[in-house]
């Protein structure tokens, strides 16, 4: 297989340390650059705590995408943080595989039509782990026949963004099975704001659950006459999103238009 040459965004996170392991174990991957806050000018092998890599850490995206030559960004940084990266990694030539959640509707759009029009590919995947999807997917089926469903996330207190991507990409797969429905009773009110969770714009209920010691965890609970089902996903390391990354990474070689979640990369 060609050599694949990566830069990685937010490599002492706690995904980024996990994306620095996967790189550094297959063989057909090389670090090229890192993109960090800090120790900007230093290599990563100087940093404690990494591999022997020598790839050069940048704080300026621009500069790195000038300087560097690189086929892919992993992008595992923050909302803010993702979306100048992942732009202007478009705008170079260089394909983003983005982890970060935390992207609108608008934004995906605005990626999409850039993507489109330089003919680079992006992956934005809001779960990378196998068993994520498999739920997403489980919970599309299960909403052709159950109109009544709410979707519970749980992660650590670390998070950024609420509702989670995958919470909103849960929903959005429901919605395409789902006739729309304003669940619960017509007249119930919150007598405390945020007692019933966010609301999609077709009536599906989202509670963000945030607790430290979790990892990353969802239920979709359907509600029918006389039964329910509940469909659960956790994962309680990091290293369980690391074959997504990877696949993510090989599929985007061949791509030159925007894919949004890994459903359409997995069979
Ligand atoms: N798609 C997926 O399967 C998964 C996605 N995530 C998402 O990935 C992102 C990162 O998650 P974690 O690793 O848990 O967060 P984290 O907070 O541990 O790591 C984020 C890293 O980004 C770095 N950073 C901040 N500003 C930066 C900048 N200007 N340039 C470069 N790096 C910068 C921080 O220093 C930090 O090391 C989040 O958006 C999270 O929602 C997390 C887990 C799985
Ligand atoms: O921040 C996290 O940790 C995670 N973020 C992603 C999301 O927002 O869905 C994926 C996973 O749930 C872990």
């Amino acid at each position: 297989m060609k050599n694949i040459k990566i830069i990685l965004a937010g490599p002492r996170g706690r995904m980024g340390k996990e994306a620095v392991d996967l790189i550094h174990n297959t063989e057909h991957f090389q670090l090229v650059a890192c993109l960090d806050r800090v120790n900007e000018g230093k290599l990563l092998s100087e940093v404690e705590g990494f591999p022997n890599i020598d790839a050069p850490i940048y704080y300026d995206p621009r500069t790195c995408f000038q300087e560097v030559e690189a086929d892919v960004l992993i992008d595992l940084t923050t909302p803010e943080i993702g979306k100048i990266n992942t732009k202007l990694a478009v705008e170079y030539g260089i394909r983003p595989v983005v982890g970060t959640t935390g992207f609108n509707e608008e934004e995906l759009k605005e990626l999409k039509d850039l993507a489109a029009s330089k003919k680079v590919g992006v992956i934005i995947a809001p779960n990378f782990a196998v068993g994520a999807i498999l739920m997403m997917k489980f919970a599309q089926m299960a909403a052709k026949h159950f109109q009544d469903v709410e979707i519970m996330e749980l992660h650590h207190d670390r998070k950024l963004d609420a509702p989670s991507g995958t919470a909103i990409k849960t929903a959005e797969l429901i919605s395409k099975t789902r006739e729309p429905k304003r669940q619960g009773h017509p007249e119930e009110e919150e007598t405390i704001q945020g007692a019933r969770g966010a609301e999609t714009k077709d009536g599906i209920r989202i509670h963000s659950v945030r607790l430290p010691g979790l990892v990353a965890h969802q239920e979709v609970m359907f509600g029918g006459e006389g039964q329910s089902l509940t469909i659960r996903h956790d994962s309680y390391n990091r290293a369980s999103f690391m074959s997504g990354v990877k696949l993510s990474v090989e599929t985007i070689m061949n791509l030159e238009e925007l894919v949004y979640g890994l459903e359409n990369i997995i069979e």
